[in-house]
């Protein structure tokens, strides 16, 4: 009954931006099998990176130590133009500086077959952008919390190591057992301190843009310090936490939300500017100092009363000291919205909700690089996706909702379909995820269950699968994410092949574009959990992951009428 589970496989996108094929079978790469590594018991697939997969695994001789594989596919790293070196120095630069609690531990490395296998501590409490809500953020206190703990590990990697960071952003922040945070992926790493001391200047532009400092991308010829632009990072991180959203998306004049900002010399009092309280500003204009040479320091930011307010969860190190209090102010903000307002304001646009390409939803245009595909999990092993249509199937059966269907089971004197339901119901009722869906949910049941890695972007369904797949299609003609052929015909295809019952987990291959224009990834994972009850996992696989959870929230609202509830606490 665990609808978590995956086995581990290697399965990614290429994301090559040509996409000169509109099919998203070409952005698939298989792998070879993983490795078997001597004494290891790999668990399941945690994550999913551009040049192979995370897994977790425990030692097979002692189950209680538990750890995190990142298996890199040495030749992948080739074809996408990249060096072994590069991976090679990652490992150099993080293992140096793997002692520190709030900087993701790597614990050993080793070569198998074509994999580079590193051993890491297991980050049990999932990703922190998993937590952050769209265009509301976080508690305040739980963005101090984050700061503070981000500034001791940035301020060790800086003056004990020498190494710049130069990729810090949610995305790249997991979080422990207990909810502390730890700096991970150290990809873009690189020494900006020589042996004797004195600071090497930074040519070259590397980064994820929302997050880079301007002065990366002032010029061509950039000349910077990269332990500079850790500190801008950190700023645009705050920002993140503080708003659910990004400032701009790049800190050039070829961004208006970023030239307004410099107009203003930061007194900006307008969109996600205006979420922010006064007090709060003062922090970031120090951090978001367009000019380098004013900008505060790592040492400075110690100084500053946010780093230095007492938070109620957190010891005099900063660390956790109460995961289940931590949890329950984290997840609060998480909600999903199934009002008739919401629902208005998001269907409003749509001229007709049965065609199948037509949407003129506000805020993204159709994109020919969108590409939506349904596929069977066991072809993907092959790189082969169903492309034989056998029938066209595009029943429309009218909306039911779990209360009708309540009541008429209890009138058809359903005694066994009644127990189910009670049964699922019950199941649903252990996932607190579902607590996201009830605005006036218990909190509590959140601290009760301690600091967890849940991942909140899922929802159950017991409505027949015809139903839902093409009520998935509709809801993604709303979004204006165009999907090449009808996923109702693919799904047709494979119950035709494997028949309904074998037909699970399903895979709905999602490749499209965010409001940004940039590339947004991964996929609706449908996993079976008993007879009619039925798992849909938002898994995504690369793009903002801000965006990944507008998206999910966004199909979700309009698959309402379908979500299984559970029963209100
Ligand atoms: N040590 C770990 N513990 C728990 N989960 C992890 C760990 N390392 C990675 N993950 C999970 O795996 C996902 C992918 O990690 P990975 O570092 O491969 O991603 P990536 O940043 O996309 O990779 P890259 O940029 O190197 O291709 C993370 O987002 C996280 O969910």
């Amino acid at each position: 009954m665990d609808s978590d589970t995956i086995k581990p496989k290697l399965i990614i996108f290429n994301d090559d931006d040509n996409d000169k094929e509109n099919d998203i079978s070409n952005d698939i790469i298989s792998f070879p099998q993983l490795p078997i590594i001597k004494d290891v018991t790999l668990d399941e697939t945690i994550g999913q990176g551009a040049f192979g997969c995370v897994a977790s695994a425990h030692s097979t001789k002692r189950p209680s130590i538990m750890f995190a594989i990142k298996f890199i596919h040495l030749p992948t790293i080739e074809t996408q133009g990249l060096q072994k070196s590069d991976t090679f120095n990652e490992i150099k630069l993080h293992m140096k500086c793997s002692k520190h609690p709030n900087i993701l531990q790597l614990i050993d490395c080793r070569m198998e077959d074509q994999f580079v296998c590193i051993f890491l501590e297991l980050a049990s409490g999932g990703d922190l952008f998993d937590k952050i809500e769209p265009d509301v953020g976080v508690d305040t206190e739980i963005a101090q919390f984050y700061f503070k703990q981000l500034v001791n590990a940035i301020f060790y990697l800086h003056d004990e190591c020498g190494i710049a960071h130069r990729d810090i952003k949610p995305e790249n922040i997991l979080l422990d057992k207990d909810g502390n945070l730890k700096l991970a992926d150290f990809g873009l790493a690189s020494r900006f301190r020589r042996k004797d001391g004195t600071k090497k200047v930074s040519k070259d532009k590397r980064g994820s843009y929302p997050y880079m400092a301007p002065e990366i991308l002032s010029s061509d010829l950039p000349l910077y310090y990269a332990d500079v632009t850790d500190v801008w990072s950190i700023g645009i991180l705050v920002f993140v936490l503080l708003t659910g959203e990004i400032p701009w998306e790049i800190p050039t004049r070829e961004d208006n939300n970023f030239v307004n900002f410099i107009r203003n010399k930061g007194n900006l009092n307008l969109g996600p500017w205006a979420k922010i309280e006064f007090s709060h500003l003062n922090l970031l204009r120090k951090l978001l100092q367009p000019l380098p040479e004013q900008r505060v320091t790592i040492n400075q930011l110690k100084l500053h009363p946010w780093y230095n307010k007492k938070i109620i969860f957190a010891n005099s190190l900063g660390l956790c000291n109460n995961p289940g209090l931590l949890a329950q102010k984290l997840y609060s903000n998480l909600k999903v919205s199934l009002t008739d307002e919401s629902y208005d304001l998001f269907t409003q646009n749509v001229p007709n909700h049965d065609n199948n390409n037509v949407s003129n939803f506000a805020s993204t245009q159709p994109l020919n690089t969108d590409m939506v595909n349904i596929k069977h999990d066991s072809l993907t092993e092959d790189n082969i996706l169903p492309n034989t249509q056998i029938t066209a199937f595009s029943q429309y059966i009218p909306r039911t909702s779990i209360f009708s269907m309540d009541s008429q089971l209890a009138t058809n004197d359903d005694d066994d379909r009644i127990t189910k339901l009670e049964k699922w119901k019950n199941y649903i009722n252990q996932d607190i995820a579902m607590l996201q869906f009830n605005p006036h949910s218990n909190m509590e049941r959140y601290r009760s269950s301690k600091f967890n890695p849940i991942k909140l972007d899922k929802f159950y369904s017991i409505v027949d699968m015809y139903l839902l797949v093409s009520t998935l299609q509709k809801a993604f003609n709303v979004r204006n994410i165009v999907t090449k052929s009808n996923i109702v015909d693919t799904f047709a295809t494979l119950v035709d092949e494997y028949g309904m019952d074998n037909v699970f987990p399903l895979n709905i291959t999602i490749k499209t574009k965010d409001r940004m224009k940039s590339k947004l990834c991964g996929s609706i994972n449908i996993t079976q959990i008993d007879s009619d009850l039925k798992c849909l996992n938002f898994q995504r696989k690369s793009g903002d992951p801000l965006e990944w959870r507008r998206l999910f929230k966004d199909i979700t609202l309009y698959c309402r009428d379908l979500i299984f509830m559970p029963n209100n606490d």
